[in-house]
């Protein structure tokens, strides 16, 4: 069993881990205004609404110095024809290209970095740049979608639903150059990365997923197992024969699309609030998270403000838990409480 809490991170400060070393006391927000590797418009506002939402505020009361990075500049190329059936791929390598490099830096100058999307196509710059600091980092991916087609597999041709695919060692030979790709080589394994929330599967995913052995928890094992046991598995699964970074890549897709409408791809079915804010404080609590993504929120799907403020929330109410936001004061004076405790009590009788 992995070994997580205080005691993980004493043992880590003890090994000193170059990767993780100073990291728990700065934390770098990186805007990623971009929306090519889908077709909806309006994820490129993401960052913003999110920022919206109080994001620097929250995680200023955390307890860490917040290094805000503003917005990358991204550039829509003209003429980007598709390859194959690939949407835009000039123009998100080119974005990729640029998270990877920003991604990079901020993890080689020591912050935990979170990254505001944006689409989830812009993963591959993410987890690329941490891997060139960090080549021995795992990936936990929580999302409605595997978001691991080929080109040849892809059922829309678009980007966002191909991420992973790029970063497999097992998949390089499924994988054509695709232009605006050169600046990538595939840099994890299939052991290195475990799945939470998927309901929404395209049949050449399953291939792969069954092929490569890859730890796939869908939300039909979260109802089975439970979200505690899932985490116990799936962290056990990255961190039992070491301790190493871990790179969190969060669509909000992967809650039920009742706590997150406003965004471009939503499946019926998905997490409730608390198994969401479970995985990301059973993340916090290893120690070890080095990067994240928060991706895919679309201001311009919501219904109505409402719901686009809801959904913008429930990204801050991610990000800060993963950051080590609690409740668990609030519950310890429950506890503690003797009357809770005698009304409890006689509830039971
Ligand atoms: N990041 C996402 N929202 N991905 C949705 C992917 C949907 C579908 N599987 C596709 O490949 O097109």
């Amino acid at each position: 069993m992995a070994l997580r809490g205080p005691l993980s991170r004493l043992l880590r400060s003890q090994l000193g881990h170059t990767c993780q070393q100073s990291r728990a006391q700065s934390v770098a927000v990186l805007g990623a205004p971009f929306s090519r590797g889908q077709k909806r418009g309006g994820v490129e506002h993401g960052p913003k609404v999110i920022r919206d939402a109080g994001l620097i505020d929250r995680l200023s009361g955390l307890d860490y110095s917040i290094h805000d990075f503003g917005d990358l500049n991204f550039h829509y190329i003209e003429k980007d024809e598709p390859y194959m059936d690939v949407k835009f791929p000039r123009t998100v390598g080119a974005a990729n290209k640029m998270v990877s490099g920003a991604v990079s830096r901020a993890v080689g100058a020591g912050h935990t970095l979170v990254m505001l999307g944006g689409d989830h196509s812009l993963a591959i710059g993410s987890v690329a740049g941490h891997a060139q600091q960090c080549p021995d980092l795992c990936l936990i991916w929580v999302d409605a979608h595997a978001d691991i087609n080929t080109p040849m597999s892809s059922p829309s041709g678009n980007l966002h639903g191909q991420p992973v695919a790029f970063m497999l060692k097992e998949l390089q030979d499924k994988m054509p150059d695709i232009p605006g790709f050169s600046w990538t080589k595939p840099f994890l394994t299939s052991r290195d990365l475990v799945y939470i929330g998927l309901r929404d599967i395209d049949p050449g995913e399953h291939h792969i997923l069954k092929d490569l052995g890859i730890q796939y928890f869908t939300m039909r094992d979260v109802d089975r197992l439970g979200i505690q046991r899932v985490m116990e598995v799936a962290l056990d699964h990255l961190l039992s024969r070491k301790q190493r970074p871990i790179h969190l890549s969060f669509d909000v897709d992967a809650f039920d699309p009742s706590l997150a409408p406003a965004t471009g791809t939503p499946v019926n079915g998905g997490l409730t609030y608390r198994e969401g804010i479970y995985i990301t404080e059973e993340i916090h609590n290893t120690g070890l998270l080095s990067v994240m993504d928060l991706v895919e929120v679309n201001p311009t799907l919501g219904a109505n403000p409402e719901a686009v403020q809801a959904t913008a929330l429930l990204a801050v109410d991610v990000i800060a838990s993963s950051l080590g936001q609690t409740r668990e004061g609030a519950r310890a004076s429950i506890d503690q409480n003797p009357s809770v405790k005698d009304d409890t009590e006689q509830l039971c009788l």
